[in-house]
């Protein structure tokens, strides 16, 4: 049986401290944070990752590392964020031995969520749903249109759509059949993070799937 979460929480350049994001996400039961900073150097990534921990550690909130198998493994985070261009599966696991347990990869194209679902992760991503500017090098926005046959060949792997969503348009990705969001900039970029983050748990919980 699939298991959905709902809200995954991704930490970029945020207003906040990492360690009151962390606890906002465990006071909330957020199943995913990851930590996603491009602009750190190693040591401040794994001094991040160490605050967060110290919250994290424990409880039902997985602490999820981007890109980086090496410092997932230093650190001990529970979990991995793996894209098409960050290195492979097999080499992750290869370098992360039994340490870290959760490993998600990120899809753009259904093609791609059929052989990213041959590597049997724990989690896909799916995006961008709609134009952001929250990645360097952004991919073709797959539209509402494509999640729910994502969703569909994603069988009883979890899909977590993300790109450019915000409290405006969340209730379109649901309606098109996603079922686990991510919203980077909207809960980043504010010091409100904790009440739209109960805002958004509360919408996920109402909808009527
Ligand atoms: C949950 C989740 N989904 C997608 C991504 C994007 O990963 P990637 O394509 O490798 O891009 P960067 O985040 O590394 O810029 C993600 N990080 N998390
Ligand atoms: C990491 C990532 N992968 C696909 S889009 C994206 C950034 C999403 O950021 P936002 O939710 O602010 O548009
Ligand atoms: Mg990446």
């Amino acid at each position: 049986m699939r298991s959905d979460f709902g809200l995954y929480l991704i930490i970029t350049n945020p207003f906040l401290p990492y360690k009151k994001i962390a606890e906002t996400a465990v006071k909330n039961n957020v199943r995913y944070l990851q930590l996603r900073e491009k602009a750190l150097s190693d040591r401040e990534i794994l001094r991040a990752a160490g605050e967060i921990m110290s919250i994290t550690e424990g409880t039902e909130t997985r602490f999820v590392l981007n890109d980086r198998a090496d410092l997932a493994y230093l650190c001990g985070a529970d979990g991995l964020h793996l894209g098409q261009d960050d290195i492979s599966l097999t080499d992750a696991k290869t370098i992360c031995r039994e340490k870290v347990s959760v490993f998600g990869l990120s899809t753009h194209t259904l093609s791609q969520v059929d052989e990213a679902i041959k590597q049997k992760p724990d989690y896909i991503g799916f995006g961008p749903v709609f134009t952001t500017p929250a990645k360097a090098k952004p991919d073709p926005v797959t539209g509402t249109e494509l999640i729910a046959e994502a969703v569909k060949r994603a069988g009883d792997v979890p899909v977590v759509v993300i790109g450019g969503i915000d409290g405006n348009n969340l209730i379109s990705v649901l309606d098109a059949g996603a079922k686990n969001v991510c919203m980077v900039r909207y809960f980043m970029n504010s010091e409100q993070l904790e009440k739209r983050v109960k805002e958004t748990v509360k919408i996920l919980n109402d909808y009527r799937w």
